[in-house]
């Protein structure tokens, strides 16, 4: 019997995300949050530094008066929680997510104060600082960060459900943060905004969505050896795409790196902060 057009062609999407699951077998996130997240790309005794300008993005959209509800969800969380440290003062229930089971044991080795997980210490003192508060209250935001993360669950962006059902209420999550990860797990533009559509299911109509994400960026380091591809973005593509995901931009942000920031982990030249509304 002669395959439709429509099966061949959803046949091409399935292999291409397979290819990208394959891709992350191998990620490992010692690495990954050594390349990234030390400095140079994480030196807050640096204006110019990556990390400290997502961090300002994050405090300012969490803190601006718009954002607000009980329940948040991080899509691809990975290893790292810098992502929900303004977040976790204004929802009572953060959830992280991730694929891989390894960046799942990450996060529960720091939530869990596992001896050897990652030092967040200078990130809960500089987001302390943000906020107006002393450095010293760091203790404070971690042990606030612990007691409303519930849970640490797989996630897949490809799915049209992409958390396990029952996950979140039956409105969806009051607002989504998301960095890194659409445009660094899908083969291409078209499932990058299929994975945007995906994540509006999640969000309750009138939530929020905070994405960050790479731009001109082809590859990265996920380990040592592990070459990831990466959708090359734009700003022009990731508004349209927003668009035809069915948010409303509501502020976009972006960031050039300067050339001390590119340590050869991957090719991006530049980072965009969104704040989008789902209507
Ligand atoms: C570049 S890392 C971003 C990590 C972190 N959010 C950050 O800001 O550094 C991309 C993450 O997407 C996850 N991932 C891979 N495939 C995925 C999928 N199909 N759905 C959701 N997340 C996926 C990876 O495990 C990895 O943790
Ligand atoms: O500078 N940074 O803070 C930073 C953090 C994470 C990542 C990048 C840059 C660029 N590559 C992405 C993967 O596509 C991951």
């Amino acid at each position: 019997m002669e395959r439709g057009k429509g099966e061949d062609k959803e046949q091409v999407i399935q292999d291409g995300v397979a290819a990208m699951a394959h891709c992350y077998k191998g990620f490992n996130p010692t690495a990954y949050l050594q390349y990234n997240y030390t400095p140079p790309r994480a030196d807050f005794s640096r204006a110019d530094s990556i990390v400290p300008w997502k961090l300002g993005c994050l405090h300012r959209a969490f803190t601006e008066g718009d954002v607000g509800g009980e329940m948040l969800v991080d899509v691809g969380s990975g290893p790292t929680l810098y992502q929900v440290l303004s977040g976790c003062e204004v929802f009572g229930r953060v959830v992280l997510t991730d694929f891989l089971d390894v960046n799942r044991r990450e996060l529960r080795r720091w939530l869990g104060e596992e001896e050897g997980s990652f030092d967040w210490t200078p990130y809960l003192q500089h987001v302390c600082k943000l906020e107006g508060r002393s450095p010293s209250a760091w203790q404070e935001k971690a042990a606030r960060l612990r007691s409303v993360v519930t849970e640490i669950l797989p996630i897949d962006v490809h799915q049209p459900s992409p958390l396990p059902p029952g996950t979140l209420p039956s409105p969806g999550a009051d607002c989504l943060v998301s960095s890194f990860c659409l445009e660094s797990v899908s083969p291409d533009l078209a499932s990058f905004t299929r994975a945007l559509g995906h994540l509006s299911a999640l969000l309750k109509t009138g939530g929020h969505l905070l994405l960050i994400g790479a731009l001109g960026e082809s590859y990265y380091m996920g380990g040592p050896g592990v070459r990831i591809p990466v959708v090359p973005l734009d700003e022009a593509q990731v508004c349209s795409s927003l668009r035809s995901s069915g948010y409303t931009l509501l502020h976009l942000s972006t960031y050039t790196l300067p050339p001390d920031m590119r340590v050869g982990v991957d090719d991006v030249t530049g980072i965009f902060f969104v704040k989008a509304r789902k209507m």
